[in-house]
């Protein structure tokens, strides 16, 4: 009998048809990132330190003290590398263990940037740099997250000290949920509703501080612990998500983020000529780096279930002869090969988000806030669609890799578990789809009204065409034309919103017609936001690419990815009148054509994602392929296996046994 060997991964990549290491700087992003992404990568894979193949094994709290030995590793590296933030970010990047830093550095720091004046800005920044406070973010409460308008907090102005009363009113007021809060931070943004004069002045940010810098012992009037023990083994269990309650705690007024709205020593709340939303802004800062994330976690998935699928053989032998790598099943490449795709995709939409977010923030600071709505609508609506796709991608490896796939060495269950709050945290995702479909809903009713539709949304303008156009495929080839499959993405998603605009405007107020379309609007959002992705992957594959078959590798997964959802949206595209059930059978003949096309590559295609062994911790997805004995050595190391016989065999299993052979002989 021939068993699968190491070699197979070996022949897979002789089969690659194009330049290997040409992709692993386009999936990068260019080749200085290539660079400081391999050496960091490096540096965590080869420091025991960073072990984390125990971690679904440890207590919860062994486990924790852990990951505050891991972080502090991070820091001290990190200093004696003497990393740029860059480089340091990557690092703690590749630890793979959510921490308290992440909370530090991605929320708390942000925080301080985007809503502090420039003096509290020049006080904060400077002792959360050095990290000589640590700092987290408090928004949610045990009885409010999405509505963030109904947080109970109260930060009230007392003018007689010039302090600020943080206190929580009720059980549902407590902060419930903030990363870095249970345990570890010392100080908190804590976001309340603001009273002076008696009066209520909407949410912004505080800064308080929760814990002793001497012997980190909560201060008087505070209330802080662990929420408890989340999903999953291992996971995000290696955070301290946090309560806190505030009994009245006083905090001097300049520790009030008043860069948007500035109380003055009378007690006077001055507001800036700036959006009220511009306190939201360190969500749409955190909801881009969760987009550009996506791709990460997703890559990593299809790599483990693409290199175990060359591998693992079932069935098609005669004689007990070679059998058929599972990744030659056309059924196994329509479940893979799209994840792929979207890897790819998410990658490169990723990318183009961090531009226009950069680019809103440029206008921002040049007080031109024409483009927050759409950066807003952007951010919700690819952080949604990506995080979505990307933790049902996950699961779907997991089965893609049969049995082996549900063990933790496999290192999928442990993925899934830490990724899927994503779906979560930052906005829940029907929440955000909603904020979409309200952007998009205006956007239509501005178009109504002659105003030209700009950004994303500039597609819209071709209002009269998008409404009436009949796709021209007649052949599978035709779906391979970018202007054919544009077309029928623009017109689904314009024909979508422009039927939610017409049905809301039947009821009898426009809040009415919302609440009950909001299914559709919800469809109308994705369908948008595919719109979206899709064109970035186009417009991405129609550039100059070096690297010997890079760009065709890559123009055969942005038409898989394309045409894959075509195929799973098949409802809308035809309920829509965008495309006709011939054409939709073509678009789905020519997808079989193009999974055909990535196969010899697939390996090659998870190769230039150029991860570590360390980093995919999956036994299934291994580089060199050596699944079996991997998967034999880490049954053997499970603490189960420390003894042949079990503890609580005299206790339990030898009285059963007794009383079973008593039984027989009566
Ligand atoms: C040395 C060592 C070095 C180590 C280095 C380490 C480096 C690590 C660095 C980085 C790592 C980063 C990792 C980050 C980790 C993340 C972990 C996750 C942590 C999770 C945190 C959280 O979850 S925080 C809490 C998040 N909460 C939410 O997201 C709540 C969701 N709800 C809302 O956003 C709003 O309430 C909602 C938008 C739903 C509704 O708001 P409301 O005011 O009620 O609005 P509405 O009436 O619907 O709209 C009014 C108006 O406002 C517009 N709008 C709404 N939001 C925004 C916005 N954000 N921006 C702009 N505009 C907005 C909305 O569209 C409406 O507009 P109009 O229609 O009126 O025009
Ligand atoms: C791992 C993790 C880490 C977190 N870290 C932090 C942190 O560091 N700081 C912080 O402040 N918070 C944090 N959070 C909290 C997080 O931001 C909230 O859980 C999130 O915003 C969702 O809010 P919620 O829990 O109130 O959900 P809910 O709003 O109660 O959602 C429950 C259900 O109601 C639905 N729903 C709600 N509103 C609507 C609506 N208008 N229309 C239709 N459906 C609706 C939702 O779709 C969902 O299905 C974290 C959460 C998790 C899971």
């Amino acid at each position: 009998m021939v068993v699968a060997s190491v070699d197979n991964l070996a022949d897979e990549r002789s089969k690659a048809q194009f330049d290997v290491g040409a992709m692993k700087i386009v999936w990068a992003g260019s080749k200085h990132v290539f660079d400081v992404t391999d050496r960091m990568a490096r540096i965590v894979a080869s420091d025991p330190e960073f072990r984390k193949d125990n971690r679904t094994t440890l207590g919860r709290k062994e486990l924790f003290k852990n990951t505050l030995r891991k972080m502090a590793h991070v820091v001290k590296r990190a200093n004696e590398l003497r990393l740029t933030e860059e480089e340091a970010s990557k690092l703690r990047f590749f630890v793979d263990e959510p921490g308290y830093l992440d909370l530090h550095w991605g929320m708390f720091v942000p925080a301080i940037k985007g809503q502090g004046t420039e003096e509290q800005q020049e006080k904060w920044l400077p002792l959360a740099s050095r990290m000589e406070i640590i700092g987290c973010y408090a928004q949610t409460e045990l009885g409010h997250g999405s509505n963030v308008q109904g947080l109970e907090t109260t930060a009230t102005f007392d003018p007689k000290t010039d302090e600020f009363i943080i206190h929580s009113p009720s059980l549902t007021s407590y902060k419930w949920w903030p990363g870095g809060l249970g345990k570890v931070s010392t100080h908190v943004v804590v976001y309340a509703r603001l009273v002076s004069g008696g009066q209520e002045h909407g949410i912004y940010g505080f800064i308080v501080q929760l814990r002793s810098l001497d012997d980190h012992t909560p201060l008087p009037g505070i209330i802080i612990g662990d929420i408890g023990t989340k999903f999953g083994s291992g996971a995000y269990n290696t955070m301290d998500n946090g309560f806190v309650c505030f009994n009245r705690v006083r905090i001097p007024r300049n520790h009030m983020l008043m860069r948007f709205c500035q109380v003055t020593r009378e007690g006077n709340v001055c507001l800036s000529d700036v959006p009220k939303q511009m306190v939201y802004g360190t969500m749409v800062y955190v909801r881009q780096t969760i987009v550009s994330d996506a791709s990460w976690a997703l890559s990593r998935a299809v790599c483990i279930a693409v290199r175990y699928s060359a591998i693992r053989r079932q069935f098609g032998s005669q004689d007990r002869g070679i059998e058929t790598q599972v990744l030659d099943y056309k059924t196994q490449q329509s479940r893979l090969f799209p994840l792929l795709a979207s890897a790819y995709a998410f990658r490169f939409v990723g990318e183009w988000l961090k531009w226009l977010y950069a680019d809103v923030t440029e206008r921002l600071q040049a007080n031109d806030f024409s483009t927050l709505p759409e950066a807003h609508a952007c951010t919700a609506g690819l952080k949604s669609l990506t995080t979505s796709v990307t933790a049902d991608a996950i699961e779907e490896c997991r089965k893609l890799c049969g049995g082996h796939g549900y063990l933790c060495s496999s290192g999928l269950p442990e993925l899934f578990a830490v990724y899927v709050p994503a779906c979560t945290y930052e906005g829940d995702n029907v929440v955000l789809l909603l904020q979409v479909a309200r952007f998009l809903v205006k956007t239509v009713s501005r178009l109504a009204a002659g105003k030209k539709p700009v950004g994303t949304t500039t597609y819209m303008g071709n209002a009269e065409h998008l409404m009436q156009c009949k796709s021209s495929a007649s052949s599978p080839e035709d779906w391979l034309k970018p202007s054919v499959v544009l077309e029928a993405f623009e017109a689904r998603a314009f024909r979508l919103a422009v039927a939610c605009a017409r049905d809301i405007s039947k009821f009898s107020t426009p809040e009415a017609g919302f609440a009950e379309l909001s299914i559709d609007l919800v469809e109308a959002a994705i369908a948008h936001c595919e719109v979206i992705v899709v064109s970035r992957f186009i417009e991405k594959v129609q550039q100059d690419i070096p690297g010997d078959g890079v760009k065709e590798q890559l123009q055969i997964l942005c038409f898989i990815y394309a045409l894959h959802l075509i195929h799973k949206h098949s409802g809308e595209f035809l309920s829509t009148g965008c495309i006709t059930p011939e054409q939709a059978t073509l678009a789905n003949e020519q997808l079989r054509t193009l999974y055909g096309q990535v196969r010899p590559n697939a390996v090659s295609l998870v190769d230039a994602f150029n991860y570590t062994d360390h980093y995919l911790g999956s036994a299934l997805g291994r580089y060199d392929g050596n699944v079996y004995a991997t998967l034999y050595a880490q049954a053997l190391r499970d603490p189960l296996n420390d003894t042949v016989v079990p503890d609580g065999y005299e206790e339990f299993i030898r009285p059963v046994l007794k009383q079973t052979m008593r039984l027989s002989r009566l």
